[in-house]
């Protein structure tokens, strides 16, 4: 996969080449390119925003800079556009695992009050563009966004993952939240771990686990609950 990421804050993105995924990078496991937005502009004050028609709260980000800077990132090659805002669909992990099979992402963060819709509106023609959101609260541009979608998305990648069982094991992956999770010591601070996870007994530590994802799921996140289809619980799962 190869991802690239278009904004005027290039340094925002340098988490990017730490830790897991700067590990996934070196390996070839996927391409990053960063770019500045403002590389494209051709004026001396490198001007990226302008004030918004018929009004309104800030500025709003010129198409014409945004334009140049995506023809030229985009190319020829097929990608999926991804532009961060606050007013798009929800990014979930069926987002993250969707994405995951796509051979590039390009991902446009704006920042202001956002990106002129017309840049949405012009490479909605070329191929898929998402706006997405990763969840109701307004932050101050796109980049945060794109962090947080770009690490659950190559977490998914082949590879990628020291334990690949885990992406699959994850929260939501089955619907519903994870349950608690305990190390060594067996006894800290007078707090004990479940005996049940030191029994070697399988069968039961696997209904505990998912008994105590029911019950956090039920106190925390009852919408994913409801949104389970019907044949997700058997009847162990229903008496809880
Ligand atoms: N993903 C994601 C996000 C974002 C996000 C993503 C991308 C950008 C680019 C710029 N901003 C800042 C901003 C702030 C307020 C408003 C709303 N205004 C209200 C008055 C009329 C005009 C619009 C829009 C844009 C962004 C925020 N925030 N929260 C998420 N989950």
């Amino acid at each position: 996969m190869r991802i690239d990421v278009v904004t005027i804050f290039p340094g925002y993105l340098a988490p990017l080449r730490e830790a897991l995924l700067g590990r996934a990078i070196e390996a070839g496991l996927v391409e990053l390119g960063v770019h500045d937005l403002r590389d494209w502009t051709h004026d001396v004050h490198q001007a990226v925003d302008d004030s918004p028609y018929g009004g309104g709260p800030g500025m709003v980000m010129r198409p014409q800079v945004w334009g140049e800077a995506l023809d030229a990132v985009l190319g020829e090659e097929p990608a999926r556009l991804v532009v961060p805002t606050p007013a798009g669909r929800p990014f979930t992990q069926a987002t993250a695992q969707a994405w995951a099979a796509e051979e590039r992402l390009v991902f446009a963060c704006g920042r202001y009050e956002g990106i002129d819709q017309r840049v949405v509106d012009a490479y909605a023609d070329r191929g898929p563009v998402d706006e997405v959101s990763i969840g109701d609260y307004v932050l101050v541009g796109g980049e945060v966004a794109v962090l947080v979608m770009v690490e659950a998305v190559v977490r998914l990648l082949p590879g990628v993952l020291g334990n690949p069982v885990s992406a699959q094991e994850d929260s939501f992956s089955d619907g519903l939240l994870e349950g608690p999770a305990y190390t060594r010591p067996v006894s800290w601070r007078g707090l004990d771990v479940p005996d049940v996870l030191r029994s070697g007994n399988h069968a039961a530590i696997a209904r505990w686990r998912r008994d105590r994802a029911l019950e956090r799921t039920a106190a925390r996140r009852p919408d994913l609950l409801d949104a389970l289809p019907p044949d997700a619980l058997d009847r162990a799962d229903r008496a809880f």
